[in-house]
């Protein structure tokens, strides 16, 4: 982290600049993904030991995202879209938000592991790693493939799940790990495209920046295509079926049509209307994530219903 452009704290933080500094949003995905790991494994937690590994894992992933704000302060101050985070924004120091991240990352990742056992807390631990210093510290400032190899940090939380559940991993867990790792591609860049200027600012090289737009939108297809096999191969496994095979082949097509879309316009297009189809296939790659692992949700009941 460099010193530029972070004020000094103008008031006393507060509980909420601590709540933000967790990044509550992105951990609403992540806790959900972890869920599902765990539900759909094939063997059970009692119900309060569930909710407490659900929860530490949650707080490992807050953990990760302070020491990622910490870290990327200065970054964060020149981009639009975070300069308002505790951090540039003044209201919570660096240290703080050290400290706190620290303390969290040691905490859950103690405590999931008196709750479930050694591998998971393991998983959780390399996680956190992985994000901070292998994404954060290392891969985002120093090559375009940041997020492709980064997003592995993502990719790991419901193969934790499913350790926590089962205390080992098996191919369900590295195919639900590898829906979440072809996915990040093209979440990202779908959004980078019309985020292009705060990344140029802050001279962070993602592809938008090192490349340009029209290589990312080949990207985007590119990454979509090697995603169709990977999630429709969960629907193979046991915990896949009918249900998320169908949900699974729509949902690809939604998301192979909007790549093409992209493909086919070019910068001058995409200004004309606001990037109004790029931000659809961002909000369209959450739901594609989300109803994924809502499927699988469904074929658990289904199983346990029959
Ligand atoms: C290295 C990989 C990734 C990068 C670089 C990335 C980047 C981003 C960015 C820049 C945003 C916009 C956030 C904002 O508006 O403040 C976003 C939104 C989001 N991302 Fe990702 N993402 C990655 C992986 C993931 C993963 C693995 C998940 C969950 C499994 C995820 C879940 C979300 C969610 C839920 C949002 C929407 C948050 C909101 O409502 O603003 N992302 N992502
Ligand atoms: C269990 C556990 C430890 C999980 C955490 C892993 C996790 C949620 C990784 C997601 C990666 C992510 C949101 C990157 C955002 O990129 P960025 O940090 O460059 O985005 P920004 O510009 O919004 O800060």
């Amino acid at each position: 982290m460099t010193d530029t452009q972070i004020e000094s704290p103008v008031s006393e933080p507060g509980a909420s600049d601590f709540v933000q500094l967790l990044k509550p949003r992105v951990m609403s995905l992540v806790v959900f993904t972890a869920l599902v790991g765990m539900i759909v494994a094939p063997a059970h937690l009692p119900p309060v030991t569930a909710f407490t590994a659900i929860l530490f894992i949650a707080l490992g992933a807050g953990a990760s995202g302070a020491l990622n704000m910490w870290w990327d302060a200065d970054i964060d101050a020149v981009m639009k879209r975070t300069a308002r985070r505790p951090i540039p924004a003044g209201k919570v120091q660096p240290g703080e938000a050290l400290g706190f991240g620290l303390a969290l990352s040691v905490a859950s990742v103690l405590m999931l592991g008196l709750a479930t056992n050694l591998l998971a807390a393991g998983l959780l631990a390399f996680t956190i790693f992985f994000y901070v210093v292998v994404y954060s510290m290392w891969l985002k400032r120093s090559t375009p493939q940041n997020i492709v190899i980064g997003g592995a940090a993502g990719a790991f939380p419901p193969m934790i799940g499913w350790v926590a559940a089962t205390g080992s991993v098996s191919v369900e867990a590295w195919l639900m790990f590898a829906l979440i790792f072809m996915w990040t591609p093209p979440h990202f860049w779908a959004l980078a495209l019309f985020m292009n200027a705060d990344y140029d600012a802050a001279r962070v090289p993602m592809l938008t920046v090192t490349h340009g737009k029209k290589v990312t939108r080949r990207h985007i297809i590119a990454y979509t295509l090697l995603l169709v096999p990977v999630s429709l191969a969960l629907g193979f496994t046991p915990i896949g079926g009918m249900v998320y095979l169908v949900t699974s082949a729509l949902l690809n097509a939604g998301f192979v049509l909007g790549a093409v879309m992209i493909l086919r316009r070019d910068e001058e297009m995409a200004q004309a209307d606001k990037y109004k189809v790029e931000k659809k296939v961002f909000t369209f790659s959450l739901a594609y994530l989300f109803l994924h692992f809502g499927a699988l949700l469904v074929e658990a009941s289904l199983r346990a219903f029959a």
